[in-house]
């Protein structure tokens, strides 16, 4: 890497995940790259982070350690001062990990024996108080997170779920100690590893508690964390908000959305784009099945729409459809399926001319990142709370494109259109 060496180097278990993290570090300061896998060489830009987003959340529990120490290797080579692991918001992992295994790991191979784990991220109504995690008003397990096909969160208890995970003893940093600030927190952590405790929970309902946070995290070698004490994090290195940060290119070329998200909030974005007049195509996964040429339809489909503003291209259903669908292909099949032909329609869009190119869904989004050729994005300006417009080169488009990866259940209910004109 050119220049000064890394300020913040951060391992995320997922690519929407990675750009959301990276979007709260830009919003706070700091010039970032996200790449997708980890590096074979030094970057070649100068920045202050760098998000290494991987594809681990759900993976068997020691590839995904073996893939985020391969992370911290690459991260500790370019200088990197202090490490994130960024994990969901609503803490999805199940009984084996990853969250656990992952953290002790790099706990393990950095030499640190006390880190903190929270995944508040206000912004996005994930809240934590007493060590029991909350999206919007209701408790984890009853959030809709509880029948998660992969990772059901059936424990709103953070303390206990982390602790089913890790050898290392989970302890808390309640509210209590947080609303009194950054040395309350620094004596609470002395207390904690005084009895023993390797990790602790610590509450946030609110930024004001995570910027309170901020500095009693200066001096850890590992912070765990959902994205919300990113925003806390780039003052301890001397940075400051700036627009600087989250300067891209100009934007340019034709605009397209593809959608492979079957969360609530993707399904009223998509039923808000089609209900807005704009050009919308559903695709049909028994029809991919069948091996009828889909992609070819939906590229002849949006060619002439795409002069006129942006197009969808969706998969997006409501869950009574995506069951019946799963019943007939199987869920895994079901999934790679409707995956490898977004991501082929949105090459074929990127190809077509589209610049401006917004996914929905996090596998989705790693299908289509994957097929786009593209190694690494530079993050830009955020769109809402976990979504910023991101710029990268791709094999489909070698001067550049700008592209938004959109978490299942994030974004207002116009973001479809709403996106475009953020650039
Ligand atoms: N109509 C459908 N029937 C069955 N499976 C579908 C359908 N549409 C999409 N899928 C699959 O559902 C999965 C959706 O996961 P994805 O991670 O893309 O979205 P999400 O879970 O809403 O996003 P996030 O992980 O960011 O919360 C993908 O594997 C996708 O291929
Ligand atoms: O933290 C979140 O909720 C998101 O960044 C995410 O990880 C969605 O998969």
């Amino acid at each position: 890497m050119s220049g000064a060496a890394l300020k913040l180097g951060c391992i995320a278990d997922d690519f929407t995940g990675a750009t959301d993290l990276a979007n709260n570090l830009v919003r706070a300061g700091m010039r970032v790259v996200q790449t997708i896998g980890v590096p074979t060489g030094p970057l070649d830009t100068e920045v202050d982070a760098v998000v290494v987003a991987l594809k681990s959340r759900t993976i068997p529990a020691e590839q995904a350690v073996a893939q985020s120490l391969e992370a911290l290797r690459w991260l500790q080579g370019q200088g990197a001062q202090q490490i994130y692991f960024k994990y969901c918001s609503t803490f999805d992992s199940t009984p084996a990990g990853n969250i656990g295994p992952v953290t002790e790991a790099l706990m393990d191979a950095l030499g640190s024996d006390f880190s903190i784990a929270t995944p508040a991220f206000p912004d996005n109504k994930r809240t934590v108080f007493k060590g029991y995690l909350f999206a919007g008003d209701v408790l984890l397990s009853e959030s809709g997170m509880q029948n998660h096909p992969l990772t059901p969160m059936t424990d709103p208890n953070l303390v206990r779920v982390l602790q089913s995970q890790t050898r290392r003893k989970v302890g808390l940093i309640d509210h209590s100690v947080v609303a009194q600030g950054a040395d309350a927190i620094r004596s609470r952590i002395a207390a904690l590893k005084a009895d023993g405790v390797g990790i602790a929970i610590v509450d946030a309902v609110s930024n004001d508690d995570l910027l309170r946070m901020g500095s009693a995290l200066a001096d850890l070698p590992l912070v765990t964390a959902g994205s919300g004490v990113a925003i806390a994090l780039p003052a301890n290195f001397g940075l400051q908000p700036s627009n600087q940060a989250a300067a891209l290119p100009a934007a340019s070329g034709l605009q397209a959305v593809v959608s492979g998200s079957c969360s609530v909030a993707t399904n009223a974005q998509v039923a808000h784009f089609i209900a807005s007049g704009r050009p919308a195509l559903a695709i049909e996964p028994l029809r991919m099945a069948a091996g009828d040429d889909v992609v070819r339809e939906a590229l002849d489909w949006a060619r002439p729409h795409l002069a006129s503003g942006p197009v969808l291209v969706y998969s997006t259903a409501e869950p009574d459809d995506v069951r019946s669908i799963q019943a007939q292909l199987g869920v895994e099949q079901a999934g790679a399926l409707v995956e490898q032909t977004l991501a082929a329609i949105a090459r074929g869009l990127v190809e077509l001319g589209v610049r401006q190119l917004v996914v929905a869904g996090g596998e989705t989004s790693g299908a289509c990142v994957q097929a786009l050729g593209i190694a690494q994005m530079r993050i830009g300006g955020q769109i809402d709370p976990g979504v910023p417009w991101c710029h990268a080169a791709s094999a489909a488009a070698p001067e550049g494109l700008h592209i938004a990866l959109k978490s299942g259940n994030f974004g207002s209910t116009d973001f479809f259109t709403k996106a475009f004109t953020a650039l």
